[in-house]
């Protein structure tokens, strides 16, 4: 579904040609997970932005093609990139209060690629919305759909959630706004950089278990970037190590965390931090859960254990 073939990619405001991506290579298939991992610096956000279309300012691509099925990204006009852009490809980054407009309500937000593309919902949506037969979606078509995707990622009471502003909400409620503004025109590829690491980590295990949800259920590959080897374990089938621009290595999850073949993997896996006191309580809530027992007011590490519930 992407296919990314020998990017290369530098900075020409850089004293010294140095590529920051070097002849990358990999692909996500059709309702696949796969996981970018990496120090900081080592290419990942940039990888990301150019197969979004959002080359930096003074970056500069010196080789490559990005495949979205069968057309070929790079070769787009601006106009034609813009398009794909919340329609095929969703993204959804690290701070969601920095990627929404602090002065627009909730609900226009998560409209807003609609009013872009005016064709929600992809492929099954064409037959459900008055843009499907042609004609211009109704305003009150893109309230419901808003309403639907505010629902999709698991908000209650959208609509009266349709009328805050993003101050009102929580980091992890305004993730989730943000996923449902990538979601709302149904993409093929959701990029989503970093989305769970300015978040506590009950926070971030309800939305890596909504990404995942999301991906079942629509069918949607994600392209999930993170530096947190445990993180992209959890949620993702295949991965990619970066370091310093280029490829260490590429694989099932599972088999490279098992077995990994580089020295600088290892490393990775190594710096996964013994298992914290906080998730010691998430282990014991879920079993109790599973198990159908009665909590105690002891199982309770912080609060932010309370979200299992
Ligand atoms: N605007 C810019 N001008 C010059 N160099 C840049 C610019 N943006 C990024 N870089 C450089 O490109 C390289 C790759 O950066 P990138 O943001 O892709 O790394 P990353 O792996 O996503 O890191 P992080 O996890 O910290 O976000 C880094 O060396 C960075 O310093």
């Amino acid at each position: 579904m992407l296919k990314v073939e020998n990017l290369s990619i530098h900075f020409e405001d850089r004293s010294e040609k140095e590529e920051v991506v070097k002849n990358v290579s990999f692909a996500v298939e059709a309702g696949d997970i796969l996981g970018i991992v990496g120090e900081s610096g080592s290419g990942k956000t940039m990888t990301a932005l150019t197969i979004a279309g959002l080359l930096k300012k003074h970056a500069v691509l010196d080789g490559g093609r990005i495949w979205l099925d069968d057309t070929d990204l790079l070769t787009l006009s601006e106009k034609e990139m813009r398009r794909i852009q919340g329609n095929e490809i969703g993204m959804i980054f690290q701070e969601p209060m920095t990627a929404l407009n602090p002065t627009m309500r909730i609900g226009k937000q998560v409209e807003e690629a609609l009013l872009l593309h005016d064709r929600p919902w992809g492929r099954e949506g064409r037959k459900e919305s008055g843009a499907a037969a042609g004609k211009k979606m109704t305003k009150a078509e893109r309230r419901q759909l808003a309403l639907r995707a505010l629902e999709e990622v698991e908000l209650e009471n959208p609509g009266e959630l349709y009328r805050k502003y993003p101050y009102e909400l929580s980091g992890g409620m305004r993730q989730r706004v943000m996923i449902a503004a990538a979601m709302v025109c149904r993409p093929k590829l959701l990029i989503a950089d970093e989305p769970t690491t300015a978040l506590d980590v009950g926070t971030q295990e309800s939305i890596l278990n909504l990404l995942k949800k999301l991906n079942r259920k629509y069918g949607m590959s994600i392209l999930f970037i993170s530096h947190n080897l445990r993180v992209v374990n959890t949620l993702c089938s295949r991965v990619l190590v970066m370091k310093d621009g280029q490829t260490v290595e590429e694989g099932d999850c599972r088999e490279i965390f098992e077995n990994p073949q580089s020295e600088y993997t290892r490393e990775l896996i190594a710096a996964i931090p013994a298992r914290t006191r906080e998730n010691r309580y998430y282990d014991l809530l879920r079993r109790k859960k599973k198990a159908g027992e009665p909590f105690a007011g002891k199982d309770f590490g912080s609060q932010s254990c309370k979200c299992l519930l």
